[in-house]
């Protein structure tokens, strides 16, 4: 089997096929989109849940020395704080939908990482969870590398409701960038590296709705 072999996942993931074939956005690092993991009537039922059963926040960052609220919400769940921006994020409880999910990632993590030695074993124990009022709300340009995530992390992200376009770009080749568009339901697989060679940002665009993002991350404490 070739490293990082999409097909493996996508076998891996569902008894059931998925709606579309996955992706290979960028095979080294590994970059897969995977549409329809979650049916849309079930994605559209877990967004309704999220939004009115989790405790969202919006807590304020300094920038330049001034005080700003996130342009979004967000929730930190799972077995640990979290260190973002220089301030500590105490983490919610499971709710018992996320952990559901988070099981499912992992089984499919456990068993991708047995066909695929490159993506180690080392099970999702968080998730940010991220709330886009609508399309003014957004996330700017960063990567998923904080010292708790340990080395090369994969992190898995799952898209709930409009479909907003994730733009990455390689550091140090910003001109080579690229919009993924996530639907409601899709699976978007960041495997080890990507964290390292490129930057992400979900900017803000002229497209109504409301968008909730998972994102599943191994913190290492
Ligand atoms: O909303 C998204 O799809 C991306 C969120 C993200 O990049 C993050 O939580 O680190
Ligand atoms: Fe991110």
């Amino acid at each position: 089997m070739p490293p990082h072999d999409p097909k493996a996942l996508l076998e891996l993931l569902h008894e059931a096929p998925l709606e579309a074939p996955s992706q290979t956005l960028v095979e080294t690092p590994p970059l897969y989109y995977l549409p329809g993991l979650i049916s849309e009537s079930d994605a559209s039922d877990l967004q309704d849940r999220l939004r009115q059963e989790l405790d969202w926040q919006q807590p304020e960052l300094t920038l330049y020395g001034r005080s700003h609220p996130i342009p979004r919400q967000q929730v930190w769940m799972g077995d640990h704080a979290y260190r973002y921006s220089g301030r500590d994020f105490a983490p919610c409880p499971w709710h018992p939908t996320v952990a559901a999910l988070r099981d499912r990632l992992n089984d499919l993590l456990e068993r991708f990482s047995a066909v695929d030695k490159s993506t180690p074993t080392s099970a999702f124990n968080s998730v940010l969870i991220n709330r886009y009022r609508n399309g003014e709300d957004r996330m700017g340009w960063h990567c998923d590398n904080e010292a708790e995530l340990g080395d090369c992390p994969t992190i898995a992200s799952i898209s709930l409701g409009a479909t907003r376009p994730m733009r990455f770009r390689w550091k140090g080749r910003s001109s080579e960038a690229f919009n993924v568009w996530l639907e409601s339901g899709s699976l978007l697989w960041m495997g080890p590296g990507c964290q390292e060679q490129l930057e992400h940002a979900l900017l803000p665009r002229k497209i109504p709705g409301e968008r909730i993002n998972l994102t599943f991350r191994r913190l290492v404490v």
